[in-house]
């Protein structure tokens, strides 16, 4: 019998990336965000030295929170095998999220949830590793019962039951070969934010709308939600750049009451948005689904600040959303993902992840191929965000083709940081912040 594969130490870091310098990344709730990562290394028996990467997103100061978090998840797996987890993921998961004492801290939300985001995603990334294939991969060899065994329906059987899922997963496995022949011949669409942060001059926003139009972008996002005589006066700008044919998506960040939302929204639709992004706070259910009903047909999309998968089920269920955008790390990982992506296939809501930030666009486009490939089975208005900033710094970055993301070749989840890169961002230490002094290092 082989030896098996022993998670023998946990390494985390901090690495954090000035962004708020360039204003990338801004928008009208957070102004100056530094790009970060909470970043976790698996170390293993493996003979060939693999290891298991994985990271959650934060956007600066309290980064060592979501530090101290992994280091507090890391008992629950450091001496285990990983086939002790592979052999039934859902356990796995119910593992990590279910130690009472560090549950209490939640229950799957916060800190404590992102965390568990970054550990959850590593161990995935160990699995794909080892099994030599990239993660969309992994799974879509899965068979539609290894699926299901990896998700938990705890909280969600009034949505979705493990029954259904099975069903729904049986009914696209026949044809998931077709669908993974498209991917791989004309990638999956994708979105561009970078043109619209908020922090950008006007000439800017104006080259960069040109650009990304040229290179293929058929839809792009812009800020608002900080002045609306401001907002409209950008968004003119766009429109004007980009034309009638382009679709253009907003995003307010959170910054509005659902009032308020609302009569915004009078006013801006007139420049034919296809979302409105984060009207209001994340956790107002019923708030989404008021400004939802007011603002038909220009759709509510959120998620890249929704907690779990219960409040994506209740979102779902209250007819909140018209898009919903799963985030890699703010939600457990890889499991309570695949849950979400099943619930949004039974509800008929297009997914279009989250990918402003530091290694989310290499997390996420494994995220929507598996649902073309095995759950929804559809392209229809579903695109990935992408943002240009960072992917220098990973081993295995993004491929970008005529404005659509290629399928990942490289074993794993994409997401290993070059060794170089963690050492010089490293917090407060690596040779980027000792030489600086930012906002973030007050
Ligand atoms: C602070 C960040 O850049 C956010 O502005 C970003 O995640 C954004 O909401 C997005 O949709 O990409
Ligand atoms: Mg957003």
């Amino acid at each position: 019998m082989a030896t098996p594969i022993l998670i023998t130490d946990i390494e985390t870091r901090d690495v954090r990336f000035p962004t708020s310098k360039s204003l990338d990344g801004s928008d009208a709730m957070n102004p100056d965000p530094d790009y970060s990562a909470a970043y976790v290394i698996l170390k293993t028996n493996h003979p060939e030295g693999i290891e298991g990467h994985g990271l959650t997103f934060t956007i600066g100061r309290g980064n060592e929170l979501c530090v101290a978090a992994i280091n507090s998840i890391a008992p629950l797996i450091t001496g285990k095998s990983l086939e002790s987890f592979t052999k039934n993921m859902g356990a796995f998961w119910k593992m990590i999220t279910g130690d009472s004492q560090l549950r209490w801290l939640g229950p799957e939300k916060g800190v404590i949830h992102l965390a568990t985001g970054a550990i959850v995603n590593a161990v995935w990334d160990l699995y794909a590793k080892v099994e030599k294939k990239p993660l969309w991969k992994l799974l879509a060899d899965m068979s539609p019962e290894e699926l299901v065994s990896c998700v938990d329906f705890t909280y969600i059987t009034d949505a979705i039951t493990p029954e259904e899922a099975l069903a729904l997963l049986k009914n696209k496995s026949a044809s998931k070969q077709e669908r993974i022949a498209h991917l791989e011949q004309n990638g999956y669409p994708a979105y561009t934010t970078s043109a619209g942060w908020l922090g950008y001059s006007d000439d800017k926003m104006r080259r960069l709308c040109r650009e990304a139009k040229a290179s293929g972008f058929k839809h792009m996002k812009i800020k608002v939600g900080s002045d609306l005589q401001d907002d409209m006066r950008r968004a003119a700008i766009i429109r004007e750049e980009i034309g009638d044919d382009l679709k253009l998506m907003m995003d307010a960040n959170q910054k509005w009451d659902v009032d308020e939302a609302i009569t915004n929204m009078e006013q801006l639709k007139k420049f034919n948005p296809w979302w409105i992004e984060e009207p209001t706070s994340p956790d107002d259910i019923l708030g989404h689904a008021t400004i939802a009903k007011a603002v038909t047909p220009i759709l509510v999309a959120t998620g890249e600040h929704c907690q779990n998968r219960v409040m994506f089920k209740q979102l779902m269920q209250a007819g909140a959303i018209g898009i919903c955008q799963i985030d890699s790390c703010r939600v457990g990982g890889v499991n309570e993902i695949l849950a979400i992506l099943l619930m949004a296939a039974k509800f008929k809501i297009p997914v279009c992840p989250h990918a402003g930030g530091v290694g989310l666009c290499e997390y996420v486009q494994h995220l929507s191929m598996i649902d073309y490939i095995a759950i929804s089975g559809s392209l229809d208005d579903r695109i990935i965000e992408y943002v240009d900033h960072l992917h220098e710094h990973f081993y295995d970055p993004v491929i970008l083709k005529n404005g659509a993301y290629m399928p990942p070749k490289l074993p794993g989840y994409s997401i290993t940081m070059k060794e170089e890169s963690i050492k010089d961002y490293s917090f407060p230490n690596g040779k980027i912040w000792s030489n600086e002094t930012t906002k973030t290092a007050l």
